[in-house]
């Protein structure tokens, strides 16, 4: 055990690259989904991932739930490395770490009661159980997430939206998890819904005592849910820091950049934001820019940020920046509009 305290999952130097077959002649291309990824999530927190659509997000969700394998590296859960774990040890595990996805209609199976549905999960990963007590189990967690029970016999597809993302949270804590991923949860919600799942979720938090990961290409709605806050750029961790610090003093030019689509009602620092707004296209994984990947789009860049790869910092009060000038464009906002391009 190699576990620091109060940490409950470490992540340490994870690599995760895909093969992909392109051209007429289905050449061989490597995508570097992730790179060099280290970060702690400590008991009881709400971790949040932001970045851009295939920055990674969903791909590091999947390596830390062993759905995928990555390539190289640790994922200590309570300091045992999952990514060496047998298949059978893995299984026993698979009920402390769960996951809610995106689309909830897509992911339950439509020919598969609700009540079915939710217990599913019990019948592979706590085989002790009778089915009575399956179904109470059921029952009960039904009623936690706000889903009337004598709905139990019915099928996904008489639900709504939010609805059917309640019953992913259900079958998501069936198992009693130490840890959920939550997948872009509310994505494919309407705006009306997205506050009723995210409040549910945070009253689940403090009701089972439950860690969680929240992917979201949203800052707005990371920033909703989450203690602390990492940014991922190109499949890489470009900041982590608190909620607070990532939104009222952002480090990293991509982060300030992420930031331009949060709502904010101050005109005159809205119209400062609009300065750091993105540029371009994400650059493609399969042949990501030198030094630093997001110098491409950065208004801050210089020359040595093509020759250099900027390390990940730990700056004050322990929060990680990765960026080579981080000090230098650190000015009053009211003076950015002088820096221009
Ligand atoms: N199975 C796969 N095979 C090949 N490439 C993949 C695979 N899964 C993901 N990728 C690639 O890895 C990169 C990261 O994808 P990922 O889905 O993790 O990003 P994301 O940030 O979750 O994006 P989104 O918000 O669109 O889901 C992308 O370039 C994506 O195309």
């Amino acid at each position: 055990m190699n576990q620091s305290p109060g940490n409950l999952l470490e992540i340490r130097d994870l690599k995760k690259t895909f093969s992909i077959a392109t051209g007429l002649f289905s050449r061989k291309l490597t995508l570097t989904a992730l790179e060099d990824i280290n970060f702690n999530v400590r008991q009881g927190e709400t971790l949040g991932i932001v970045g851009e659509s295939g920055c990674g997000k969903s791909t590091l969700g999947r390596c830390i739930l062993q759905l995928l394998s990555p390539d190289q590296g640790q994922v200590l859960w309570l300091g045992q490395d999952l990514t060496r774990l047998p298949a059978e040890e893995m299984r026993k595990r698979r009920a402390d770490l769960q996951i809610i996805f995106q689309d909830p209609l897509a992911s339950l199976n439509p020919r598969m009661t609700v009540g079915e549905i939710i217990e599913d999960p019990l019948r592979t990963l706590k085989p002790d159980l009778s089915k009575t007590e399956r179904r109470a189990r059921v029952v009960r967690i039904m009623e936690s997430v706000g889903l009337l029970p004598e709905m139990i016999n019915r099928y996904p597809h008489e639900f709504s939206g939010g609805q059917a993302q309640r019953i992913g949270i259900a079958r998501a804590l069936i198992t009693e998890p130490k840890l959920i991923v939550c997948d872009e949860p509310v994505s494919a919600l309407d705006v009306s819904i997205q506050a009723q799942i995210l409040n549910l979720l945070a009253e689940l938090k403090d009701e089972f005592g439950l860690t969680l990961i929240f992917i979201s290409h949203n800052l707005s709605v990371v920033r909703h849910v989450s203690d602390r806050i990492l940014v991922l750029y190109l499949g890489r961790i470009v900041e982590l820091a608190t909620g607070d610090e990532i939104y009222d003093d952002p480090k990293h030019p991509y982060t300030r950049a992420l930031l331009t689509a949060v709502p904010i009602p101050d005109p005159k620092l809205a119209r400062q934001r609009r300065i750091d707004a993105l540029k371009g296209e994400i650059p493609s994984p399969i042949n990501p820019p030198s030094g630093c990947t997001f110098r491409t789009r950065c208004r801050f860049a210089k020359p040595q940020c093509a020759e250099q790869r900027p390390p990940l910092e730990t700056i004050e009060n322990g929060r990680l920046v990765a960026c080579l000038r981080w000090r230098e464009i650190e000015i009053p906002a009211d003076q950015e509009a002088v820096l221009g391009a």
